[in-house]
C-alpha cells in the first residue's frame, strides 16, 4: 500500500497561513470498559504527541458536556461582576483563588503580560465541602455548578489515567492512580479563564505563554479558537500550530508530573494561547489532575522531587517577572521537552482580525496518496 502522507489543514492567522494539526481521537465510552484497541490508542497518543480529543459524544459522556455549559453560564456571570468582588479574597493560593489579567508573562514572550483573568476552584476543598469562593458564585445553586464539573472532570481524568497504566503494564501500587488517590492532599483545582479582547486589555496583555502545564493530565475545554500546540518530534518545520475546537471532545494532554511518572515515556505538551481574533472574549475550562503532594518523581533535570515541590516551583516560574523567567533553567517552563523549528515571528499587526480559510465544521485531516 502506498504511503500515507497527511497534508495539515491551515488557517489564517496575523496574514499567513497557520497548521492545524490533526490528532487522534479517543472514545470516552470505549476507554470506560478498558476496551484493549482504544487503550492502545490512548497510550500511542501519550507517546508520540501527548496530547488527543477526547469524544464525550455518549451517554457518559454527555453529562460532563451538560455540566460545562452550566459553568460556561456560571463564568460570564462571575468575570461580568465588579473586580472587588472577583477579587475578594485574591490568590488564597497557587490552586485556588482568583488571578487579575496581566498576571504573568503573554503569549509573545518576554516583555509582554498575559490577557486573561481566572478563578481556579481546589479539589480537595470541594471535597470537604467548605470552599472558599468568592461572593458572586457562592450560593447552593453555584457550590453545585462547580462540584458537578470537578467530579465529572475527575472521574474522566481517571478512566485515563487506568487506561494508561494498563497500557503501560504497570501494575499494583505502581499504576498512576495510586498516586492519584482522592483522599490524599494535591493542587488539584478547576480553573476557569477569561481572555479579554484587545481593546479591553491593550497590545501588550494578549494571550497565554507558551509552557508545559504542571498537572499529570488536563482536560481542557473550549469552543473558540486560540489554543496553540508545538508537537514534539525531530522535523525542524514542525512549528506552533493551532488545535481545532471540536464540538462534544476535550482537548487532553499530559502534562509534566505524568511524563516523570512514565519515566520521560510520554511527552508533555507544549502550548499557548493566542488572539485568533482580538475582538473577542474568549472562554476555556482546564481541570489540572495533579499527583498526590507527596508523590516522588525524577524531573527532567534528573533531581529527585515531590509533586508538590515541582507545583510550587514551577509555580514560581509561571508567575515570575520575565527577567527572572529568563534566568531559570528552560526545562522549567517547558518541563524540560525540546522544541523544534522556529516560533511564528512577532506580529506585526497586532489588531488585525484573522478569518479562518476553513470553518471548523469543515476540519478533517487530508490523506494524501503519494
Ligand atoms: O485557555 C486555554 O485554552 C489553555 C490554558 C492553559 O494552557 C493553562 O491554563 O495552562
Ligand atoms: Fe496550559
Amino acid at each position: 500500500m502506498a504511503p500515507q502522507i497527511e497534508v495539515p489543514q491551515t488557517v489564517e492567522w496575523q496574514g499567513k497561513q497557520v497548521p492545524v494539526w490533526s490528532m487522534s481521537t479517543i472514545d470516552y465510552g470505549l476507554l470506560l470498559s478498558q476496551d484493549p484497541a482504544e487503550v492502545e490508542k490512548v497510550v500511542k497518543a501519550c507517546l508520540e504527541e501527548g496530547y488527543f480529543y477526547l469524544s464525550l459524544q455518549n451517554v457518559d459522556g454527555r453529562r460532563m458536556l451538560g455540566d460545562q455549559q452550566d459553568l460556561l453560564k456560571l463564568m460570564h456571570r462571575f468575570f461580568e461582576s465588579p473586580i472587588e468582588q472577583k477579587n475578594e479574597f485574591g490568590l488564597i493560593s497557587s490552586h485556588l483563588g482568583y488571578e487579575p489579567v496581566g498576571s504573568r508573562t503573554g503569549a509573545f514572550g518576554p516583555g509582554t503580560k498575559d490577557g486573561y483573568e481566572m478563578l481556579k476552584v481546589s479539589r480537595d476543598e470541594i471535597q470537604r465541602g467548605s470552599p472558599k469562593v468568592p461572593s458572586p458564585v457562592k450560593n447552593s445553586g453555584d457550590l453545585s455548578v462547580l462540584e458537578n464539573n470537578i467530579g465529572s472532570c475527575n472521574t474522566i481524568c481517571k478512566v485515563i489515567l487506568s487506561a494508561l497504566s494498563t497500557g503501560m503494564g504497570l501494575n499494583g501500587a505502581s499504576r498512576f492512580e495510586n498516586s492519584h488517590r482522592n483522599d490524599r492532599p494535591s493542587a488539584t483545582t478547576l480553573s476557569m479563564m477569561h481572555y479579554l479582547p484587545e481593546e479591553i486589555t491593550g497590545t501588550n496583555k494578549r494571550g497565554h505563554q507558551k509552557h508545559t502545564d504542571i498537572s499529570s493530565l488536563t482536560l481542557l475545554f473550549s469552543e473558540q479558537w486560540g489554543l496553540q500546540v508545538r508537537p514534539p518530534g525531530t522535523c525542524g518545520a514542525r512549528e506552533m500550530g493551532f488545535v481545532a475546537p471540536k464540538p462534544g471532545c476535550a482537548f487532553v494532554h499530559v502534562g509534566d508530573s505524568l511524563r516523570f511518572a512514565s519515566g520521560m515515556k510520554f511527552n508533555s505538551c507544549i502550548h499557548r494561547v493566542v488572539p485568533f481574533d482580538p475582538t473577542e472574549h474568549r472562554y476555556s475550562i482546564a481541570y489540572f489532575l495533579r499527583a498526590e503532594d507527596d508523590t516522588m518523581f525524577q524531573d527532567s533535570e534528573g533531581r529527585f522531587i515531590t509533586a508538590g515541590q515541582w507545583h510550587d516551583e514551577k509555580f514560581k516560574a509561571f508567575t515570575d517577572p520575565w527577567q527572572w523567567q529568563a534566568m531559570a533553567p528552560k526545562s522549567m517552563i517547558l518541563g524540560g521537552m525540546k522544541e523544534d523549528g522556529a516560533d511564528d515571528p512577532e506580529p506585526t499587526e497586532p489588531s488585525k482580525v484573522p478569518s479562518p480559510v476553513v470553518k471548523p465544521t469543515e476540519l478533517t485531516s487530508v490523506a494524501v496518496n503519494a
